[in-house]
């Protein structure tokens, strides 16, 4: 899984610096980034739609990896996100993100979430039920404003993925239906809210995926829709934002195509579908999250340490685990694990990377191939990058790892690691 790039002298290399010597300088567990790779992907996404002519908006699905360099690196690179929460919209104002390239996502935002986004000027907001268009109407009059807004229709497409992390079934708590006339029902209420100006369609099918046919589905049921809502409403969608779910590799069993290869399917059956319906091209809107910042994170942890079971099992256990990458207690998600100075072994073990967490389930990688490896060694979790820190948690009074940015062999600590003193922060001793 790693390229050359990333190893000298059979050490792993994280954007030039030694995995070794980022450990020792920022502490372990510790969560890098490496800069480079969130810039390639975003730019492959964008020479995409550029190649093929299409109007488009790279929107970064937030949610994945949040904080205030993060927000930077992608206003940098001149695209939008979605944000899901007062949170993250607060996040990426301290970034001086650009407001009119955020989009406002979720499935109950709040009367204050929807004010808070009025009052700085997000660019859209996604609106995704009957109750938040009569809350967003609320807002929008006592405001005195108006707003770009989306409707996201639920498309009833079942992506090839694991079922807790799937978006896009008609069972689902997002969207608009679409087999029921939900959304029919929810385009003429937005069109009668002169305050709202409907840009176009979304619909997210999934996360994780890895063929391209669920996105073909999704493309085409969004054309019809576009051409019932033409026909029968007289109503053209400018926008058709197809979400994100491409899915990257985790381990050597991931087989996935590159992520933009989606987007060029996307397009494809987008300009067919519209020339037959006769229908002007969109612009298409993307909403990656895990193919961006889940490829160039890496996580360090230090070995502490190991128990041998005889003939069941070997555990090493890491000083972090499920409080900074809940993914494999939850969705049973797998990852490869490397010894950091010793990428190519040649002698190995098959051992469970264990976390430190007062839970079984707190299994980092089971059956990882390692190098025999002793206490204070550095191992690397690749490829840990979404949805790792940003569902990070404080079990068991753990303090939150430090999250360190990488660029052309200088690093740069971009969240602090959490302290002692910042846990009980918020706590407030019982008064006598
Ligand atoms: C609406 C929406 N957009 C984008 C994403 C990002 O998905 P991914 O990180 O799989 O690209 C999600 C999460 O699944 C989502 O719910
Ligand atoms: N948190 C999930 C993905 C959630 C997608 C968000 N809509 C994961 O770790 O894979």
């Amino acid at each position: 899984m790693l390229s050359s790039d990333e190893v000298r002298n059979n050490q792993l290399v994280i954007g030039g610096i030694p995995a070794t010597e980022l450990a020792d300088e920022y502490g372990t567990p510790l969560q890098v980034y490496d800069v480079a790779k969130i810039r390639r992907q975003i730019r492959a996404f964008a020479r995409v739609f550029v190649e093929q002519h299409v109007d488009y908006a790279v929107s970064y699905a937030s949610k994945a990896f949040a904080c205030v360099a993060m927000y930077q690196i992608v206003n940098q690179e001149h695209v939008h996100i979605d944000v899901v929460s007062a949170g993250e919209l607060a996040t990426a104002l301290a970034a001086d993100f650009p407001m009119e390239r955020v989009s406002f996502h979720g499935n109950n935002k709040s009367y204050e979430e929807l004010q808070m986004a009025m009052h700085h000027h997000v660019g859209t907001i996604i609106l995704d039920n009957f109750y938040e268009i009569g809350l967003l109407a609320q807002v929008l009059e006592a405001a005195d404003a108006e707003v770009n807004v989306m409707l996201r229709v639920s498309p009833a497409v079942s992506a090839h993925t694991h079922e807790f992390i799937q978006t896009g079934q008609q069972d689902s708590k997002f969207g608009f239906d679409l087999l029921t006339g939900q959304a029919d029902q929810a385009l003429q209420q937005v069109l009668a809210e002169p305050r709202m100006h409907l840009q176009g369609v979304h619909s997210h099918i999934g996360s994780q995926i890895f063929a391209t046919d669920g996105f073909k589905i999704e493309t085409q049921k969004l054309v019809h829709l576009m051409q019932h809502w033409r026909d029968e409403y007289d109503y053209l969608p400018q926008v058709i934002n197809v979400g994100g779910g491409f899915g990257i590799q985790y381990t050597d069993a991931d087989h996935p195509i590159r992520p933009e290869a989606f987007v060029e399917q996307i397009i494809t059956t987008l300009k067919t579908e519209t020339a037959a319906a006769n229908l002007p091209l969109p612009a298409v809107w993307i909403e990656p999250g895990r193919s961006i910042a889940g490829p160039a994170g890496v996580s360090l942890y230090r070995v502490g340490s190991q128990k041998t079971i005889p003939a069941v099992r070997k555990y090493v256990a890491v000083d972090g685990g499920m409080g900074d990458n809940i993914r494999p207690a939850l969705y049973g998600a797998a990852y490869e694990a490397v010894a950091a100075d010793n990428v190519a072994p040649t002698e190995t073990e098959v051992v469970t990377v264990a976390g430190k967490y007062c839970e079984s389930g707190d299994i980092l990688v089971k059956d990882a191939t390692l190098p025999p490896v002793q206490a204070g060694d550095v191992i690397a979790v690749l490829a840990t990058g979404a949805y790792g820190y940003s569902m990070a948690s404080n079990y068991n009074r753990n303090p939150r790892p430090a999250v360190v940015f990488v660029e052309n062999g200088s690093a740069q600590v971009v969240v602090k690691r959490e302290t002692l003193a910042d846990l009980t922060r918020l706590d407030v001793k019982l008064s006598d």
